[in-house]
């Protein structure tokens, strides 16, 4: 855990007052967030606080009705998800987002944009120019693969649905690196996996994060939080509760009353 520097340039994540109502619901309620180049957060809260509905605001999948994103100083806010991924950010889902038709390689190419546009460029550039694209295009995608590279080189050319849950999750990181965002959103990026495969991916992010990628992460086991976050945020009905180091906010009296009034979920 290292001590936070705040810069006087203009962070790399902004959030500010956001918030977003479902009917009588505030999901997420005026919540702020400042997140400096190269840093690792941690989001947690009980069930139902709104974590998953504050990275689905960040990526565009909802619109906020206050407030307001900017990533290096761009103001994002209310921007579709195509815009917001253009602009940087990537994420992978608490339920698992893939072709699952398709191979571990051609998932992690699609995130690259690259055969989707293939009937496009080859009008353009002609089929030797094509060939070459996709030539680069899945040598870049190794590159990726690669920080998983003794789980999913075996697998490169396996229809994903044939994999085992945790190796669906590692495409799926994977994935979000192909697009080289500025800002990576995990949600629940250990959730079902087993306490040696959860170790393993707990490397993996640190991995990621030497590489100075800029991360949110929602988590749920507390042996995760302390090991990759430079700082913890809580969220309860919507609000942050508590933000810290991750042993502050564990000796927090309102994320202790947040976490017993939902036993279901205590950290
Ligand atoms: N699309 C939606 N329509 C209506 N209500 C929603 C919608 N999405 C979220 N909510 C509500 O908003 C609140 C926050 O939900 P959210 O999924 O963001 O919480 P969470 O902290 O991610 O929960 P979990 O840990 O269970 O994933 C909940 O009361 C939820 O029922």
């Amino acid at each position: 855990m290292t001590k936070r520097a705040h810069s006087d340039a203009a962070p790399l994540l902004e959030v500010s007052s956001l918030g977003k109502a479902f009917g009588g619901v505030q999901a997420v309620g005026g919540v702020d967030l400042r997140l400096e180049r190269g840093e690792v957060v941690t989001i947690i809260g009980p069930n139902g606080s709104g974590k998953s509905t504050f990275f689905n605001l960040l990526t565009g999948i909802y619109a906020p009705d206050s407030g307001a994103i900017r990533l290096e100083g761009v103001d994002l806010t209310g921007l579709p998800g195509h815009r917001i991924a253009q602009a940087g950010i990537a994420r992978t889902f608490q339920n698992i987002r893939l072709f699952n038709n398709l191979t571990v390689i051609e998932n992690v190419m699609i995130g690259m944009h690259t055969s989707v546009r293939a009937g496009l460029l080859e009008t353009v550039i002609g089929r030797k120019g094509l060939r070459r694209r996709e030539e680069a295009a899945r040598e870049a995608a190794l590159a990726h693969l690669s920080l998983f590279r003794h789980r999913l080189f075996p697998r490169l050319d396996h229809p994903v649905f044939t994999l085992s849950y945790a190796n669906r999750r590692r495409v799926e990181i994977a994935r979000a690196l192909a697009v080289n965002p500025k800002l990576l959103l995990l949600d629940e990026p250990t959730a079902g996996m087993n306490p040696y495969e959860t170790a393993e991916l707990v490397e993996n992010i640190q991995e990621i994060r030497a590489s100075g990628l800029t991360m949110a992460i929602i988590e749920h086991k507390l042996d995760v939080v302390n090991r990759v976050s430079d700082f913890v945020v809580v969220l309860d009905q919507g609000k942050k509760i508590a933000e810290g180091d991750a042993e502050t906010v564990r000796n927090d009296t309102h994320v202790i009353e947040a976490y017993l009034g939902h036993p279901a979920t205590a950290a």
